[in-house]
């Protein structure tokens, strides 16, 4: 991820913002109608000092109290239109700013979703969570009423000057030489606003990112007594952003502070230079109080303006922040000509010659010059010290990364070449560490089949040896699961993944045996249910019971990479190599031997 503007858009303060306008073209009725309401708001409050100055001049001097009273009722239907256009502004411009961040909420959340594990590597889960959550919000307010404010105020400044050199042309000069002593710090400080406020968020971001990091893993920090730290840290991440968020609202009060003063001064000017000439008799009174309230108006719109440029420049950080992550391309992404896996599924795996490291791994090789090949219906085990690079293999088959050479192909066809959603149509996996999401148990397992019925749903339950449990939850399959749900234990986990493989029925089955030891029953119904599963389908299991190593076709043995050994549990404890130490050291060497 980007870490700071490039110097050709901090000079451009606000030009993030333009990437908002293709979401504000999508809801034109809404534009249009805020548009409307904002100019005829606009145009009833400039025609107000016309009925002052003809009050003042004429209907103070006449005796005539019935002028004077058309005049007060049509000020009364003025108000009237004003309300309800001002009313109108409201709806439309907080409605189109729910809008255009509902739109861009979901734009960003489908487009992170689809992003390769790699940028998952290196960037905080939380982090993306506080742009879609806090940067969002911010742009709502920025649409939803600054965007607004900043418009109607251009508007009744412009036709405020307007109306002040069409009163009194001599008098506008003060107005209008006063403008640039305005707009110009403007600018200036609006362009640090933003870069402050961006950093405001940015910390934020870290803060919430360590937040939500901590509380996920409430128990360890429990257990460990590691809640003083925990609190300590997340602390001082948040003092860090209240000291960056002061610092851009340091920069926006010094701003506004500034307008208010040089608006002021030009108004009591202005004041005093008018009052003279209507003591002189060059101007009447009503002329001046029209004036006056043109150049007050034109006063505080231009000192609201100041107020609202800040918004804006922090709205331009917080768009930029977000479309960063809508620029972020994916290294694995789907070929721009695809080409279709065999309409009757085999279910073989291929790897040829294929080296990988990780990208964010120092370039240090996980897999060196791997080939192998998994024919139809065969059950391979993976086998290898921890950080052998076993996993790995899984996730180059589920294409989550490209290997830097060789190639792995799936049915005869290289993966690279294959759309991503095919390819993994074709494939279940049952991981080791089950996530569980905050949904009912059948959505749990019917997640990714988006047309599984609730007998579907069963079926795949009884299979996995998962529905008796289900049933004893206290709402049986809409019982919701996870967070806030009802916990599951280690077996029952196992078999929600099962069940959610037997329900994907897919040609490959990639499996990676659970290590944490289960009870001798929940141990006995996992495996009745893995065979069940693995039964005609072609498997890669990541191996650590002895039971699924003797069922297994074949095993490679891994180690630091490379595929050392392969063999049967027969053939190769009798070679006395890899394998054997292996086995010994996991399986016991009773148990190894007995099986051999
Ligand atoms: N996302 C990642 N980014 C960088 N390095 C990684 C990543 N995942 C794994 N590694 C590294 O790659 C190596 C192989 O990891 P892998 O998970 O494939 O091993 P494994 O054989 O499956 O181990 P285990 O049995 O402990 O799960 C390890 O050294 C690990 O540190």
């Amino acid at each position: 991820m980007q870490d700071a503007p490039s110097p050709s858009e901090r000079r451009r303060s606000l030009k993030p913002l333009v990437r908002l306008l293709p979401y504000l073209s999508r809801h034109r009725r809404l534009v249009v109608g805020a548009l409307l309401a904002l100019i005829v708001a606009s145009a009833t409050t400039l025609s107000l000092p016309l009925a002052v100055r003809r009050v003042v001049d004429m209907g103070f001097d006449a005796s005539d109290t019935r002028f004077v009273d058309s005049y007060f009722a049509m000020l009364v239907v003025l108000s009237l239109v004003l309300a309800a256009a001002s009313g109108a502004r409201y709806y439309f411009v907080i409605a189109l700013g729910e809008k255009v961040v509902a739109d861009l909420r979901k734009d960003v959340f489908g487009h992170v979703t689809q992003l390769s594990p790699a940028f998952y590597d290196r960037t905080l889960s939380g982090e993306i969570v506080s742009r879609l959550t806090a940067d969002t919000t911010q742009i709502k307010s920025t649409v939803g009423a600054s965007a607004s404010l900043a418009l109607r105020n251009l508007i009744l400044f412009l036709g405020a000057v307007g109306m002040t050199v069409w009163t009194a042309p001599g008098l506008s000069l003060i107005v209008i030489a006063a403008i640039p002593f305005v707009v110009l710090p403007l600018v200036a400080f609006g362009r640090s606003v933003r870069r402050r406020s961006r950093l405001a968020q940015d910390t934020l971001a870290e803060a919430s990112a360590y937040a939500g990091e901590a509380i996920g893993a409430v128990r360890t920090v429990q257990a460990f007594t590691g809640e003083r730290q925990a609190r300590e840290r997340y602390g001082s991440a948040v003092d860090k952003a209240y000291a960056a968020a002061r610092s851009s609202v340091v920069s926006r009060s010094v701003l506004t502070g500034y307008a208010i003063f040089t608006i002021f001064t030009s108004v009591v000017l202005v004041l005093w230079v008018g009052a003279q000439q209507v003591i002189g008799g060059t101007m009447s009174a009503g002329t001046l109080g029209q004036f006056l309230l043109y150049a007050v108006f034109a006063a505080s719109s231009l000192g609201q303006l100041s107020e609202v440029w800040g918004e804006l420049a922090q709205a331009a950080g917080a768009t930029e922040r977000l479309c960063e992550l809508l620029d972020e391309r994916s290294p694995v992404a789907d070929p721009t000509a695809p080409v279709p896996l065999p309409a009757r599924p085999l279910g073989s795996v291929r790897f040829e010659a294929v080296s990988f490291a990780y990208p964010n791994g120092a370039e240090r090789p996980v897999l060196r010059d791997i080939s192998f090949e998994v024919r139809p219906g065969e059950t391979v085990a993976l086998v290898g010290l921890s950080g052998a690079g076993k996993s790995t293999i899984f996730s180059l088959i589920e294409r989550f990364y490209d290997p830097d050479a060789g190639r792995i192909l799936v049915d005869g066809v290289d993966i690279s070449r294959v759309a991503l959603a095919e390819l993994r149509a074709r494939i279940a996996l049952v991981p080791q560490d089950v996530a569980v999401f905050a949904a009912p148990a059948a959505a749990n397992i019917g997640f990714g089949v988006a047309s599984a019925s609730r007998a579907a749903v069963e079926a795949a339950a009884r299979a996995a040896h998962a529905h008796e449990f289900i049933l004893r939850l206290p709402q049986g399959y809409d019982t919701p699961l996870g967070e806030r749900g009802v916990t599951l234990s280690g077996g029952q986990r196992q078999r929600i993944a099962i069940a959610r493989a037997v329900l994907r029925d897919a040609p490959i089955l990639l499996l990676d045996e659970a290590t944490s030891a289960l009870d001798a029953e929940s141990e006995m119904l996992v495996q009745k249910a893995l065979d069940e599963l693995m039964a005609g389908r072609t498997t890669l299991v990541i191996a650590h019971r002895l039971a699924t190593i003797l069922k297994a076709d074949r095993i490679l043995v891994l180690s630091e990479g490379r595929i050392v050994e392969e063999g049967t549990h027969a053939s190769l404890s009798a070679r006395g190599g890899v394998y054997a130490r292996l086995a010994r050291l996991q399986f016991g060497a009773g148990e190894a031997a007995a099986a051999e």
